[in-house]
């Protein structure tokens, strides 16, 4: 898999995890709340609950020790009091009185109505106590519809009953579980079980119902609280669609920022290698035209970046990272592969002069020579003078050795130049020491033209310099007639701007040698000088 396709898979699969990462965040974290959200609740039901049963033991507690007023009093005497007060306190399903396990007296029947047993219709419980409660699954009278029966034995084997209906717990129950669905049971002292609803509910999706037992502090009543699966999703899904939008926003955020440092992360170095191994590199070629001659004599090859989006990256931009991140000979050398493929074609004739920008570093390169060689060979049957472009920066370090390696290649036919010259920071010694063919001069000083006759003193005096040292002189930026004019007159024999020509692509140029190359280029300077854009 070439490396290009690498990274983009690595990138996509870190934007992805950054995406995912907030969305899987929020639904564990909506998975723990919506769970302890529940439990909060059951403990609240429980509690409420557990209060409810306390409430009605203190009832029936207290009913009985009432009773024991009537203790030893015929049942005939007392039946229709029993009656009354069972009927008129809440909860009471029947009351009565025991004389050892034989029912002597009760609210319900009256006189007599067989044993304890018979009547909860189970043995009662062993517990070794006067006082007991047990929760029951109905009476005699009543089979089908459980109860709680509380019973005080006293030492002379007389005692006092009381049975609490347990619809009104089964109702209470249903009341406080229905909206949520919850099921809730209860029991007294271990015995029969009552409950709200339907018992278990089977499990979704690996999720367990959740279940919450307490019991009191004061009676032996236990409760249970169980939260159905199903309503486990539901309180889930619920706080997922408050928590779901949030957790989009910022996954969207955390991808796009995401994808933002990885564009920063992948280093220019990166990108560059990439671009050249995707043919993403062209060159662009803008004449320069001859004022003694009259006509095209030479070209500046100008590289441009196009990203597959459509997308271009300024040379001054690449160049300066290609040069700070050890890219720019590489780079150069893939011009020159570029410019080799290009120039094949071009209809020009032997001594045309086709210049490019070396950097510093590529001249203190041990390759150097080497790379320069290899190039000139590579356009030999062309016939073309090389014009090597250097800033004034790469004559100052190594000079010496920067000098032997220019006169070299000058042995072989090219030319050096230095551009933007006045910008940087040559002494004058230098244009002595090295051995330089021309120079071109920084368009900041032919911007500096008011008028042809009017004296432009920098510019003036550098010409002039160029005239003594017999180096040739080519006017970078020429923008107006005006400028071609004052150039011209003062003896500049090269020009280079968007007065003669832009920089164009390898087809348009070839068509622009063949059409306009040969013409002279005229100057009609106007009071008002126009920017000329040819093609
Ligand atoms: N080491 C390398 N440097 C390179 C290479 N390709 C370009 N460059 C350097 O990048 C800088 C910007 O170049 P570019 O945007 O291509 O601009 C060139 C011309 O388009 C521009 N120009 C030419 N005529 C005019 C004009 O009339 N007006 C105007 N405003 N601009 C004009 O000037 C740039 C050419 O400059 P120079 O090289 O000094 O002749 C620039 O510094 C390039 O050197 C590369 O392959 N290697």
């Amino acid at each position: 898999m070439p490396l290009q396709k690498r990274h983009r898979d690595f990138g996509w699969l870190f934007i992805v995890c950054a995406g995912l990462f907030p969305l899987v965040l929020g639904i564990l974290c909506t998975a723990i709340e919506a769970r302890h959200t529940v439990r909060q609740q059951q403990i609240a039901a429980a509690g409420t609950l557990l209060a409810q049963a306390e409430k009605m033991s203190d009832s029936a507690w207290d009913m009985i020790t009432t009773l024991r007023q009537y203790q030893h009093r015929p049942c005939a005497e007392i039946e229709e009091t029993l009656q009354r007060t069972g009927t008129l306190n809440a909860y009471f399903r029947s009351i009565g009185m025991l004389q050892g396990d034989r029912i002597s007296c009760s609210s319900a029947y009256g006189l007599g109505h067989g044993r304890l047993s018979e009547m909860m219709m189970q043995p009662p419980p062993v517990t070794g106590k006067a006082w007991w409660s047990l929760s029951i699954r109905g009476t005699l009278g009543v089979p089908a519809r459980p109860a709680v029966i509380f019973v005080r034995q006293l030492p002379d084997s007389s005692g006092f009953w009381a049975v609490i209906d347990g619809q009104y717990l089964m109702d209470f129950m249903h009341a406080m579980g229905e909206s949520r669905g919850y099921q809730m049971s209860l029991q007294f002292n271990g015995g029969a079980i009552i409950h709200s609803g339907p018992g278990e509910q089977p499990a979704q999706l690996y999720i367990k119902s959740a279940e919450y037992h307490a019991t009191s502090a004061r009676y032996p009543i236990s409760v249970h609280v169980t939260v159905p699966a199903s309503e486990l999703i539901k309180s889930w899904r619920q706080a997922l669609l408050i928590f779901l939008p949030m957790a989009a926003i910022f996954s969207i955020l955390l991808m796009v920022l995401t994808a933002n440092w990885l564009r920063r992360r992948l280093s220019w170095a990166d990108e560059i290698r990439r671009a050249m191994r995707n043919r993403q590199f062209t060159v662009h070629y803008q004449p320069v035209y001859s004022t003694e001659i009259e006509r095209c004599k030479g070209a500046e090859a100008l590289m441009r970046w196009q990203l597959p989006n459509g997308e271009m990256i300024r040379p001054d931009i690449f160049i300066s990272h290609a040069e700070s991140e050890g890219m720019i000979v590489p780079l150069t050398r893939h011009l020159l592969e570029l410019m080799a493929e290009d120039l094949q074609s071009w209809p020009v004739e032997p001594g045309f002069h086709i210049g490019f920008n070396l950097a510093a570093e590529h001249l203190q390169h041990p390759d150097f020579v080497q790379d320069m060689m290899r190039f000139a060979r590579r356009i030999r049957h062309k016939q073309m003078v090389i014009t090597l472009e250097l800033t004034e920066r790469s004559l100052i370090e190594d000079g010496e050795l920067v000098a032997r390696k220019l006169r070299h290649l000058q042995s072989h036919g090219m030319k050096v130049a230095i551009d933007d010259f006045g910008t940087g920071h040559c002494s004058l010694s230098y244009l002595l020491t090295f051995p330089l063919d021309y120079l071109k001069i920084d368009r900041g000083f032919i911007n500096a033209i008011e008028g042809l006759e009017t004296e432009t003193p920098v510019l003036d005096t550098i010409i002039t310099l160029c005239h003594k040292l017999q180096l040739d002189v080519l006017g970078e930026g020429v923008e107006t007639a005006l400028q071609f004019a004052y150039l011209r007159q003062r003896g500049v024999g090269l020009i280079q701007g968007y007065y003669y020509a832009r920089p164009m692509d390898n087809d348009r140029l070839q068509a622009w040698l063949s059409e306009q190359g040969r013409q002279p280029l005229s100057a009609e300077v106007t009071h008002e000088p126009e920017l000329h854009h040819p093609g």
